[in-house]
């Protein structure tokens, strides 16, 4: 579920109205996400013709000060043909408004759906659209620092401490280990840009083999396009068992070099920074499990599927992108 905030229909309509998109005509809760409260807001449109978008209102592990950064985001990446969504600006010009006491922001619906078992083609076609958009975004003004880098994810699972991590499988607390050597990586060398560092196929809106929308760039920043790329390619390309799927992993890279070739520094640390991003989501995810009430109403994300993918790429090493 992800709708944290009840809003009755005068508050809809009442913020609605602070926007040039039309009356209000409906407004759905979406059921998809974790962290924000989500509607489909159906108005009739600056001409009358109808129109669609996504209502979000800021709830959980959101600065708000952040919002220029990733709301701007999407507008600088539209403007230049990545399949994004604009942000709607209100009648003053405003990216986001309050509202309960909550930032609010209207976006624009992109058609599509999230692939359920992406299939090697269109792994190709989000490397291609990845590689797009780290390019575009080389020239964005504003700059955001990874508030999930590789010491952040070691500071989360320091945090939950060896023994509660145990708790949920007693192959997690080696893990902390790893997180140390991932965060003594230097990474400063590689290409940088503005990343996404979350494009797991739930973000990513598709039709068939075409790319139709990148969502939910609530934890964009700037920083190693490499991370993207090898956090892209955790998410994307194991089955559920998460048994590596080669064929995906080969297209995805190939997709992404169709567009960007990768440096070879870039090729020589990729199982690294892949362990390191496997590690990200182990964090999170053992963080998450262990502050969620077994009773609540969130699924929690099994950590243990990024430690089964970390070993992937313990074990392929350097030979995965020779
Ligand atoms: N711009 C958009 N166009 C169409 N659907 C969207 C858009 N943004 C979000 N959605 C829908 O809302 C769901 C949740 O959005 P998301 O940003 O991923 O939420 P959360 O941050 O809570 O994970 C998505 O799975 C998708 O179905
Ligand atoms: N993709 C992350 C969780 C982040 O949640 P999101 O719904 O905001 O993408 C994971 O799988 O752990």
């Amino acid at each position: 579920m992800a709708v944290y905030t009840h809003l009755g229909a005068e508050d809809l309509a009442r913020l609605i109205s602070h926007y040039d998109v039309g009356e209000l005509v409906s407004a759905k809760g979406i059921a998809e996400g974790v962290s924000n409260s989500n509607w489909l807001v159906e108005t009739t449109g600056k001409d009358g013709a109808g129109a669609r978008f996504i209502l979000t209102l800021y709830e959980r592990r959101i600065d708000y000060a952040d919002l220029p950064y990733f709301l701007g985001l999407l507008d600088h990446l539209a403007d230049k043909g990545c399949p994004v969504p604009r942000t709607i600006h209100d009648r003053e010009g405003a990216a986001f408004r309050m509202e309960h006491g909550k930032a609010a922001a209207l976006i624009e619906f992109l058609p599509g759906v999230s692939p359920g078992r992406p299939t090697a083609t269109q792994a190709r076609s989000i490397g291609a659209v990845l590689a797009q958009m780290h390019l575009a975004a080389s020239d964005y003004p504003l700059t955001r620092a990874n508030a999930m880098d590789f010491a952040a994810s070691t500071a989360i699972l320091e945090l939950c401490g060896a023994e509660r991590l145990a708790t949920i499988d007693p192959g997690l607390p080696e893990m902390l280990a790893h997180a140390r050597a991932a965060a003594a990586l230097d990474l400063s060398g590689l290409p940088q840009s503005q990343t996404h560092t979350d494009l797991f196929p739930d973000n990513v809106l598709m039709r068939g083999n075409a790319v139709t929308g990148l969502i939910d760039f609530y934890f964009a920043c700037t920083g190693p396009t490499l991370l993207d790329l090898a956090v892209t390619h955790a998410a994307w390309c194991f089955d559920a068992d998460n048994r590596y799927r080669a064929d995906c992993g080969a297209a995805l890279v190939e997709g992404y070099e169709s567009v960007r070739p990768l440096e070879p520094a870039e090729r020589a640390l990729f199982a690294d920074v892949a362990k390191g991003a496997c590690l990200r989501f182990v964090a999170s995810r053992a963080e998450d499990w262990l502050d969620t009430p077994d009773d609540a109403l969130v699924t929690r994300k099994d950590p243990m599927q990024f430690v089964k993918r970390w070993r992937f790429y313990d074990e392929a090493g350097d030979g995965l992108l020779a």
